[in-house]
């Protein structure tokens, strides 16, 4: 694919759960080698969008292309370019991480061989060689997370797709991800990383879509939003959602104990 064709073409994307429209006409170009951090308010239509990227839901409104094929029309080619890391994802507790990865690997095609290598070379760089063979329902969240991670890239995508990726990772690992994704980006792959963790979005991201109540509100590098709206990224969220007096929410909850 030319490098400057979008990865991603989102044209006039709508969706409704029953009579309650949640995406509201959203048009996107996504470029390769781009780390897009997506934010937004709980509820503002995040995950709705990334389950429609995933194929996870099929009935929107719109035109969707990724890496130039139309996704309502052959969805499945689609499925095998991305990686996805979801907010909530149940593992197999009863597999262990090995195992579990090999069941993964072959849902892509890969051989045997190769995903037992590249899954001990990758759980190992999230510190987990001693757990390889070890059932994961002893596994704590962030352990269980790194497998998640490592699940989604196993397959070596040409887009990585991450919903609050770092949640429940200890400081060590939030940095491995951190650099994890830079690495990958260098590569030329196309990250789209949905977090409400600010700062980090702040850091990691080339470009920062912001999404409110279903439309685009925002959509530039953090130093074009802090040139138009504020100096950092919490500001510029609070001032475009709506929420400019979030500490006055505080003080209406503590006013409940009163
Ligand atoms: N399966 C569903 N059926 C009905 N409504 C849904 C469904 N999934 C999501 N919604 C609603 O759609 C809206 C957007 O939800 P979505 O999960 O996309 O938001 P989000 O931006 O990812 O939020 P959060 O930051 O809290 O994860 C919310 O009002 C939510 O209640």
């Amino acid at each position: 694919m030319n490098q400057d064709e979008p990865i991603i073409r989102i044209e006039n994307l709508h969706k409704s759960y029953d009579d309650k429209q949640v995406l509201k006409g959203i048009d996107l170009e996504i470029y390769p080698g781009e780390v897009i951090g997506y934010i937004g308010p709980n509820g503002a239509g995040k995950s709705t969008t990334v389950k429609i990227l995933t194929g996870l839901i099929s009935d929107f409104e719109g035109h969707i292309t990724v890496d130039g094929i139309n996704l309502k029309e052959n969805a499945l080619p689609i499925k095998s370019i991305i990686g996805y890391v979801p907010e909530n994802a149940e593992l197999y507790d009863v597999l262990t991480p090995l195992e579990y990865l090999d069941f993964v690997g072959k849902l892509y095609d890969m051989e045997t061989s190769l995903i037992a290598a590249r899954a001990t070379k990758l759980l190992t760089a999230f510190g987990l060689s001693e757990s390889l063979n070890k059932r994961m329902d002893t596994f704590s969240k962030g352990m269980r997370q790194k497998v998640l991670l490592t699940s989604g890239i196993i397959h070596n995508p040409k887009i990585l797709i991450l919903d609050e990726p770092l949640s429940g990772l200890d400081a060590n690992a939030v940095i491995v991800v951190k650099e994890l994704i830079s690495l990958l980006a260098k590569e030329g792959k196309t990250i789209f990383y949905c977090s409400h963790m600010m700062d980090i979005v702040e850091k990691v991201s080339d470009r920062i879509l912001l999404i409110n109540q279903g439309s685009i509100v925002a959509n530039g590098t953090f130093e074009q939003l802090k040139a138009e709206h504020g100096d950092s990224l919490e500001h510029i969220f609070a001032k475009l959602t709506g929420h400019a007096e979030t500490s006055g929410s505080a003080s209406s909850i503590m006013s409940a104990f009163e």
